[in-house]
């Protein structure tokens, strides 16, 4: 049987650049015929990630797309409102499948995470759904940590307060965080050892940080030695659509939108570099014992671990240190809390840029060319 032919857009991005990754880890390679795209270098050599390829292709040329059984985008928002409707205007009925939220809310449109929601996805199938997105980073690594509460029906309300690293504003966030930090640094880098007045160092930082040398043109504030507690654009209800997608994204990932679960809390950017981590206070529909919630939550899915609510290997293994570049989804922090018994205190970590974005994606793409 021919191999299916699969266009790669935005393939060297950040988030593109971790999904040629993890499909060459994978060997994803071997089952189709890649094709790639660009918006800025047709007709150079395609990237060699082990199997040949034709020269780049325009990406906005509907005609070369129409060409395609199964589309891949991490190119961007703008990207996908500019070209799926004119493709799908086009009589295209091929497989998108997309890392921007433009289309998560869409009615045609599944929002995929298959260890949580393969029967949603298989449903979307089965009815001819042809769209396919990526969910937003920070509800997929929630799902991907809590899934096991949610499968078992326990989640009454849920507030999740968020520690999200620099790499979800892209690569440039990230090295103005680290240029940042160099900066700081800097300021104090001969005042640091143990005779030095410590009130002094911490002026100087203080006065670096809030100082003009401070690269701040992509996150609009210091974040080294700081935090930003908003991210993304303010809605009138006074959410952050960051916030808002917490509930509108994990509901339809679920197949709840009709009777929704309440999840709501504040978003907050930190200085981490690709792990985003949250604090979740769950309201729980029944007192359950901490051993069979702990059993819940790890045998949801083969990435999510349990880590015992102890301090030093709470130190050692639930942070973004440890986290990234895995695939691990490690919940800990788990007690119940002064509130009641039904009130669990939980604590997550996870890699934004694979569970939170591309991994979700390449795995989409395995289950169509096993379908
Ligand atoms: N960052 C994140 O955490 C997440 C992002 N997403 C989605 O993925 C989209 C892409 O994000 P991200 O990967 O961060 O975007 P990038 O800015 O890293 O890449 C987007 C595109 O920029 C072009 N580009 C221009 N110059 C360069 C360069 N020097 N190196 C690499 N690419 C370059 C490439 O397109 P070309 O080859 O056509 O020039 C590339 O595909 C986002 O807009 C968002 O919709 C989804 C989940 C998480
Ligand atoms: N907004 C996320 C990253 C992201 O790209 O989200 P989304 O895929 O929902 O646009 C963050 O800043 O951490």
């Amino acid at each position: 049987m021919a191999l299916k032919r699969v266009g790669l857009v935005g393939w060297r991005g950040m988030v593109g650049s971790v999904l040629m990754q993890r499909m060459q880890d994978e060997g994803d390679f071997a089952h189709i015929e890649p094709i790639f795209f660009t918006t800025s270098q047709a007709g150079q050599a395609a990237p060699d990630f082990g199997k040949a390829a034709p020269a780049l292709k325009d990406a906005t040329d509907i005609d070369e797309l129409k060409a395609l059984d199964i589309i891949i985008t991490c190119q961007g928002g703008d990207y996908t409102k500019e070209v799926y409707p004119k493709l799908r205007a086009a009589g295209w009925n091929g497989y998108w499948i997309d890392a921007a939220s433009s289309l998560r809310m869409d009615k045609e449109a599944i929002i995929i995470l298959d260890p949580v929601n393969m029967h949603v996805i298989k449903d979307g199938l089965a009815k001819g759904i042809k769209t396919y997105v990526g969910g937003n980073c920070t509800v997929s690594l929630m799902l991907m940590g809590l899934g096991g509460l949610f499968e078992n029906n326990l989640v009454e309300w849920m507030t999740s307060m968020t520690y999200q690293a620099a790499s979800g504003g892209g690569a440039r966030h990230m090295r103005e965080l680290i240029k940042q930090m160099g900066i700081v640094h800097g300021a104090v880098a001969d005042q640091l050892h143990d005779s030095s007045a410590i009130l002094d160092v911490d002026r100087l930082v203080a006065e670096t940080i809030r100082g003009d040398q401070m690269p701040i043109d992509n996150f609009g504030a210091p974040l080294a030695g700081s935090l930003i507690p908003w991210i993304d654009t303010k809605l009138d209800n006074g959410q952050s659509r960051e916030e808002w997608k917490g509930f509108a994204e994990t509901n339809k990932i679920l197949g709840l939108s009709d009777s929704p679960i309440p999840i709501d809390g504040t978003c907050v950017r930190i200085g981490a570099m690709r792990c985003h981590s949250q604090a979740f206070t769950i309201k729980l529909k029944k007192d359950v014992p901490m051993d069979e919630i702990e059993a819940m939550i790890a045998s949801a899915n083969d990435w999510v671990k349990v880590i015992p609510n102890e301090r030093d290997i709470t130190a050692r293994e639930l942070t973004p240190a440890k986290v990234t570049g895995t695939l691990s989804i490690p919940v800990g922090r788990l007690r119940k809390m002064n509130l009641g018994n039904e009130y669990l205190n939980a604590f997550s970590v996870g890699d934004q840029l694979l569970w939170g974005a591309a991994e979700p994606l390449r795995r989409m793409l395995r289950i169509l060319l096993e379908d």
